[in-house]
Formats: C-alpha cells, sequence, structure tokens
C-alpha cells in the first residue's frame, strides 16, 4: 500500500480577494516524485509553498481548508523551524549562503546544536555525496560557493536540504535557470534521492515531468483538473484542459 504524507483537503488560497487555489482535493504519495504542472499563473508555487507556509508572512495571503502532513494539520503546528526541517524547499534560483561551500552544508547542522566537528564534517560529506557534488567539490571545500557553477550552485542547496535529513524536499522549478547538462544531473539526482525522500516538484516542462514524475497533478486557474500516474495521465488525459496543455495549445 502506499503511503500519503500529505492530505489536503479542499483548499482554497487567496491574495487578498483574489482565489488562487480553488477547492484542492489530494492526497501526495511518500518516497515519490509528484510532479506540479500547468500554465503560468495557474498556482503551482502557491500550492507548493502552501505546502510548508511560505506563504504565512505574504501580504495579503490567506487560505481555507486542511493540509495534513502524516496526519498532522499543519496550520496547528507551532514549531515551524522543525517542521522546515522536515519539510524543506528549495527554490527556482540557487540561492547558497556567502559563505564556504563547507559552512552552507554545515548550517542547518549548526542550527540544530550539532557541535561535534567530526560529526559535521561526517554529514557534511554524506549529503554532498547524496546530492552528487561530492566529486566536483572535495578540494573546495574552503572556497566561497558563489564561485561554484548554477547547476553546482543548485546541487549543493539541495546538498543543504539534505544534511538536515528531512523527509519531503520541495522544489520550485530547480533547473529552470539551468542548462541541459546541469538540468540532467539534477534530473538524476532527483530520482536517486526518491529512493529516500519524498520530492514535489513544480515544473514547466513536460518532459522534465515525464522523464522523472511518478505522479502528476495538472493545475488550470487554481483548480485540479487532473491528478494521477504520469505515463498515463500523458498518454490518455481525461480533462480537456490537459489534453490542450500537452498538446502546447495552452502553456
Ligand atoms: N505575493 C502575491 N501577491 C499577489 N498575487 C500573487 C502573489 N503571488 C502570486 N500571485 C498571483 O497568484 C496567481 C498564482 O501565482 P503562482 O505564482 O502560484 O502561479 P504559478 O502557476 O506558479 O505561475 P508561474 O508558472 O508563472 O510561476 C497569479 O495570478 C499570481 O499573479
Amino acid at each position: 500500500m502506499d503511503e500519503i504524507i500529505f492530505e489536503i483537503k479542499d483548499l482554497c488560497a487567496y491574495y487578498d480577494t483574489h482565489r488562487v487555489l480553488d477547492h484542492i482535493n489530494v492526497q501526495i504519495k511518500s518516497k515519490r516524485i509528484t510532479a506540479i504542472m500547468g500554465p503560468s499563473g495557474c498556482g503551482k508555487s502557491t500550492f507548493l509553498r502552501c505546502l510548508n507556509r511560505l506563504n504565512d508572512l505574504v501580504d495579503g495571503f490567506s487560505m481555507v481548508g486542511q493540509i495534513f502532513y502524516r496526519g498532522q494539520d499543519i496550520y496547528q503546528i507551532k514549531d515551524l523551524t522543525q517542521y522546515r526541517r522536515k519539510v524543506t524547499m528549495v527554490f527556482q534560483r540557487p540561492n547558497p549562503f556567502p559563505m564556504s561551500v563547507f559552512d552552507n552544508v554545515a548550517y542547518g547542522l549548526r542550527l540544530m546544536g550539532i557541535k561535534d566537528r567530526y560529526l559535521i564534517r561526517e554529514k557534511v560529506e554524506n549529503a554532498l555525496k547524496r546530492a552528487a557534488l561530492w566529486d566536483e567539490v572535495e578540494d573546495k571545500l574552503k572556497k566561497p560557493a558563489v564561485q561554484l557553477s548554477g547547476g553546482q550552485q543548485q546541487r549543493l542547496c539541495i546538498a543543504r536540504a539534505l544534511a538536515v535529513e528531512p523527509e519531503v524536499i520541495l522544489l520550485d522549478e530547480p533547473t529552470s535557470a539551468l542548462d541541459p547538462i546541469a538540468t540532467t544531473k539534477i534530473e538524476r539526482l532527483l530520482e536517486t534521492i526518491a529512493e529516500e525522500y519524498t520530492v514535489v516538484i513544480v515544473t514547466h516542462s513536460m518532459g522534465q515531468a515525464l522523464r522523472i514524475s511518478d505522479e502528476v497533478m495538472f493545475l488550470y486557474q487554481g483548480r485540479l483538473v487532473e491528478y494521477g500516474v504520469t505515463s498515463q495521465i500523458v498518454k490518455t488525459p481525461t480533462h480537456e484542459m490537459t489534453r490542450q496543455f500537452l498538446t502546447g495549445k495552452i502553456g
């Protein structure tokens, strides 16, 4: 039986009075890659950001409905830092901190109160290896992270997320600023980490969704118009909007 990690019940989201998510009901499976697709402005990023409450501080944002993470209503959670350690986010543009490669990955570990230098070193190395970056940076650990290439910086951000041992990695178009080679490396990496983690990714690329995702959610004007196994939906979409999106008539 597939384990459900997120259950979203009747989620509506608003910026002031503008409704951008419209009665979304969906369950997201654990240790799978779920892609969120749909035309520009349909609410993909807003949905993703709801999953770790990143919209909380956005002016004018409000929502109704419920999001359960492992059965717990996330809007009842008091310790958001702890929650965001479990449900972490990687953004569209790589955003390494202005510090060394090593310190970027060690940052969250130190924040957790880990002081043992050997343990930090071991966890940093491990995270960089899981992010398929170790071989490229093992002799650059003390160099500023901003000196890495864009693709390396994005894998560093993924390593930073992995270091604190999350359960879910949310990614908002993580490859849109990268070239095809860097994109392929990130896609391979996501496929590998999905054996251990739940991955939810916003992507504009049908090819990317097909290559890496198990399930896909199609949003259209804030509504979830289709959800299911990616290969099946691509072959036989049931909704007219999905069909139009797949054939490039809307995008
Ligand atoms: N901070 C904000 N304040 C007001 N409106 C917003 C804000 N952020 C997003 N919106 C609006 O909410 C709607 C959904 O935006 P969202 O970024 O979630 O869509 P998206 O599908 O991710 O778009 P894209 O593919 O272009 O990134 C859009 O109409 C957008 O203009």
